[in-house]
């Protein structure tokens, strides 16, 4: 290529540049971090690709990013001599959007949420955000390993298109000059630039270099001015933030670099920063985010620890750091025993990796019991008080998925977890509370779940234990059918569904009780064998109950068996699930159930008492026109 093309942004690209414009307007010095952040990663990138080819250091061993202005020309230009760009990466990098996740959110985003520049800043809008300072944009590079003459000029105003043509540039690296609005000329001053460059860019691993600025005296006694000279200095710490000592880093640049490495503009809630050491070396700086991403519930997401090897960037998003059920945390590992060049395969097979995971883990946990610790801490800040809460809202139901996946740490994650109750509807009630309220001789912890919190907190099945005063935990997330299978009991209590096998609220159902439904049972039974026959394709079995007060039946299953509420959700999940024929329970009390037995109808009661049963719990008749057939028939 040597003629200058003219090519069109990819479709997204035009829209993500309109939103930037237009959104980010209240913030726009976000764009120096920006740049400065590619930059340092086209320095990482060259490290890691040198590391089999020394060559590309070229005579440029020294890798640093340069941030001048001219005044005249109202002009900046930030430089790196990292890996650089060649022609044909300068139109695919700088023309279309790279990453999927951000060309599907865009996509995804109404009209409204496009304004929302909270939201936007979570993908990091990356390059694009010169153009909120920029009218025009030129970029020139080189990319380490090709020859001079094949440099590449990329240019563009933002709207539609780009042009791009070959440059010769004898020096390796990216420089980005931005020719600034008008009313962006306040950043052509080197006081200006330096309290940015220190607000968000301190803890770049590189030195982030500006020339030296002098005072000169006027000429005939005439004001003097700062004027630049030709020396370069160093504006930034140019020290990996995690590898400096805990005591040396304030709160503010904490937070600062989060914002930087998880594209987030709230504080995170808490985070761990230490340097492990022992048979394995690494430090760790993570984070726990105060709100979800969009795409939290994607397992296949990008994990948010950053890998790095001896303060060498290795790769983003290395997910055997972390188990699955934390990947909401950020953050950075650096290991000091990992090779330069470890891959993502060999990741997984490393001892090393196996303890770092461990430890990180371990390092999560306790930062979240802290947090929940905090909770209960009268003397604590309302603000701290409320951490774990804004927490669990946000990430309790991925946290859950952690009693499948993590069995180590199972008993940790247990107390971790909060439950709506029949005494909370908001999911604050962990086991630890649910066991000191226990009644004398309660031998189980009782929960049912549900769709939703009305269908769970209304269930027929609640009926004795609300009469009874016993707390039933209630369960509306999709994932605690599944996890519930791996927590049994929890400190010695058996864990217990109301909805499966027969009640047995052992010492909490007096002897008179126990004995008025034994009656009970045993005059019903010829009503009970004509239920089973004409229940036979629908129930397992039918039997009389004591575990309702106000409605006429309700349906459970076998200890052993599926939940309805798990076959549902397999099913909707277009899974296969096994067919759960459950158990009819009947309330003898119940005037319906009473007036079975001399019923004319007895087929039709039957099968409404079934049916309505199962819509009590949110399910739906198999047949439902013959449901509404039957009520019909005995309406009329
Ligand atoms: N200074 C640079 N040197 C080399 N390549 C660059 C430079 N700046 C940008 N690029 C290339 O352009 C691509 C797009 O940059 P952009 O900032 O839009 O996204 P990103 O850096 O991939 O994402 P994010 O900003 O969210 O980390 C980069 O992935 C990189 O390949």
């Amino acid at each position: 290529m040597s003629e200058k093309q003219t090519l069109s942004f990819q479709a997204e690209v035009a829209q993500l540049l309109h939103l930037v414009t237009h959104s980010l307007y209240s913030n726009k010095e976000i764009f120096l971090r920006e740049l400065i952040s590619n930059a340092s990663d086209a320095c990482d990138k060259l490290r890691f690709e040198a590391l089999n080819d020394n060559a590309l250091y070229e005579d440029a061993p020294n890798l640093e990013v340069r941030v001048a202005f001219d005044k005249e020309a109202r002009t900046l230009t930030i430089t790196d001599n990292g890996i650089g760009l060649s022609q044909q990466e300068a139109i695919d990098n700088l023309g279309t959007i790279a990453k999927s996740g951000t060309r599907e959110f865009m996509g995804k985003l109404s009209g409204d949420q496009k304004q929302d520049a909270q939201l936007i800043g979570q993908f990091g809008v990356g390059f694009y955000s010169g153009f909120i300072v920029a009218d025009r944009i030129t970029v020139e590079s080189r990319r380490a390993g090709l020859k001079a003459e094949d440099g590449v000029r990329w240019t563009s105003s933002g709207a539609g298109d780009f042009e791009v043509e070959t440059i010769t540039r004898p020096q390796r690296g990216t420089s980005v000059t931005l020719h600034l609005r008008e009313d962006a000329a306040d950043y052509l001053s080197t006081w200006k630039l330096k309290s940015i460059i220190g607000k968000y860019s301190d803890h770049i691993s590189l030195p982030i270099l500006m020339r030296k600025e002098e005072w000169k005296e006027g000429e005939d006694n005439k004001g003097g001015e700062m004027v630049l000279t030709d020396e370069w200095e160093t504006v930034n710490q140019a020290s990996a933030l995690w590898s400096r000592p805990k005591k040396d880093i304030t709160p503010e640049q904490y937070q600062e670099f989060y914002k930087q490495i998880s594209h987030d503009h709230e504080a995170p809630l808490a985070w761990a920063h230490n340097r492990v050491e022992g048979a394995t070396e690494y430090v760790q700086l993570l984070y726990i985010p105060s709100h979800a991403p969009f795409d939290l519930w994607n397992r296949e997401k990008a994990a948010g620890v950053k890998l790095y090897v001896k303060r060498v960037f290795i790769m983003d998003e290395a997910e055997a750091l972390l188990p699955s059920y934390l990947r909401f945390v950020k953050g950075v590992i650096d290991s000091a025993d990992l090779p330069l060049n470890v891959s993502r395969e060999l990741l997984q097979e490393s001892r090393d990796v196996r303890a770092i995971r461990e430890g990180s883990t371990k390092r999560v946990l306790g930062m979240l019991e802290d947090l929940a610790k905090q909770e209960k801490d009268t003397a604590a800040a309302e603000e701290d008080k409320a951490k774990y809460g804004k927490f669990y809202a946000e990430f309790g139901a991925v946290l859950k998925e952690g009693l499948g996946e993590d069995f180590a740490n199972r008993d940790r994650l247990a107390k971790l977890l909060r439950f709506a109750s029949t005494t909370s509807d908001t999911a604050t009630v962990s086991l630890e509370d649910y066991k000191a309220r226990m009644k004398d001789g309660q031998a189980a912890i009782y929960y049912i779940t549900a769709d939703t919190l009305a269908a769970a907190k209304n269930s027929p099945q609640l009926e004795i234990f609300r009469k009874k005063g016993i707390e039933v935990l209630l369960m509306t997330d999709r994932v605690d059918e599944w996890a519930l299978n791996y927590l049994q009991e929890f400190d010695g209590t058996p864990m217990q569904s109301v909805a499966k096998g027969a009640v047995d609220l052992g010492t909490l159902q007096d002897e008179a009780e126990k004995k008025a439904a034994e009656e009970a049972a045993e005059t019903f039974k010829p009503v009970l064998e004509k239920l089973k026959e004409a229940l036979k394709d629908k129930a397992q079995d039918v039997r009389v109950t004591t575990r309702l007060v106000d409605s006429p039946a309700c349906l459970v299953v076998t200890d052993s068996g599926m939940s309805m509420q798990l076959a549902r959700m397999l099913k909707q999940a277009g899974q296969q699930a096994p067919e759960v024929k459950p158990v009819l329970e009947v309330n003898a009390e119940h005037p319906l159930v009473k007036k079975l037995e001399s019923s004319d109808h007895f087929d039709d009661l039957a099968n409404i008492l079934f049916d309505q049963a199962l819509l009590a719990e949110g399910g739906l008749p198999a047949d439902p026109a013959a449901y509404v057939r039957r009520v019909n028939s005995l309406l009329v």
